[in-house]
């Protein structure tokens, strides 16, 4: 068995079909990149268990996730996963030291093991001071590490990033893009970054997975995909990191 993750996804929502597969090895970071609607938050959620297969498989570490044919399907919780939602998706009427403990405190660890926990992964990622307050009262970049810290306090070794960087302007952007890419690099996870961004994709991610119309369309280095852009959807986007 394989030690990293095997997505063989097919997926439905509403009229649309996504189906792909792909594999990543531990530590791998890759980025999905593709135009809005193509189906990467679909692909974010059906790895996440809010997205039944309808055929596949989703192995991590050599456990089966999912498996419609043998119906098996693990709950949210029960994967394990770190996922930073588009918008964050914070607990509005939590703190944010309750909201990055809470994964913890879901684990069954105790309220003032999992609050310590916590305040430490705010030191982490800089944003010591804002422990007791309310999502409502945080920074773009301020919740952005929040939402981070919440996804990798339990040690996930799968990091699902859904467009990370979105929320913040242009000149916080670059900053937050160098610290996310040693963070991530820190954590040692299998991270799968959405993007629309592809200057974020490139920064993030050692390798491009490209989704168009609920299937991947390529797959490869910034590099590899330029000199061969097997799309013209790939060929236009990498010509705006050129
Ligand atoms: N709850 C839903 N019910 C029915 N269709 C949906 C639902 N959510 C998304 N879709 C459709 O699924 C398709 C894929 O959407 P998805 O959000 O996965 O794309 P995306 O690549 O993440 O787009 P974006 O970059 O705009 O976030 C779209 O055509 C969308 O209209």
């Amino acid at each position: 068995m394989s030690p990293g993750l095997h997505a063989d996804i097919a997926a439905r929502r509403g009229e649309f079909s996504l189906e792909l597969e792909f594999s990543l090895a531990p530590g791998a970071t890759a980025a999905v990149l593709g135009p809005n609607g193509a189906g990467k938050s679909t692909l974010v959620d059906a790895l996440a268990g809010l997205v039944p297969l309808t055929r596949g498989e989703v192995v991590l570490g050599g456990r089966a996730l999912e498996r419609p044919g043998e119906r098996l399907r693990l709950t949210p919780q029960e994967r394990g996963l770190g996922v930073m939602f588009q918008g964050y998706c914070l607990f509005g009427h939590m703190s944010a030291r309750d909201n990055v403990a809470y994964g913890l405190r879901a684990r069954g660890v105790g309220r003032a093991r999992a609050r310590a926990e916590a305040q430490a992964w705010l030191e982490r990622l800089g944003v010591a001071e804002v422990g007791e307050l309310r999502p409502a009262a945080l920074s773009g970049g301020q919740a952005q590490r929040v939402a981070l810290a919440r996804a990798m306090i339990t040690r996930p070794a799968l990091l699902l990033l859904d467009e990370p960087l979105a929320a913040l302007d242009v000149s916080a952007r670059a900053q937050a893009r160098r610290l996310l890419a040693g963070w991530l690099a820190e954590a040692g996870a299998i991270s799968l970054i959405v993007s629309h961004d592809v200057r974020d994709a490139v920064a993030l991610a050692d390798e491009l997975l490209v989704v168009e119309g609920g299937r991947l369309t390529a797959r490869g280095t910034a590099a590899e995909l330029r000199a061969r852009p097997p799309t013209a959807y790939v060929a236009a986007v990498l010509a705006e990191d050129a």
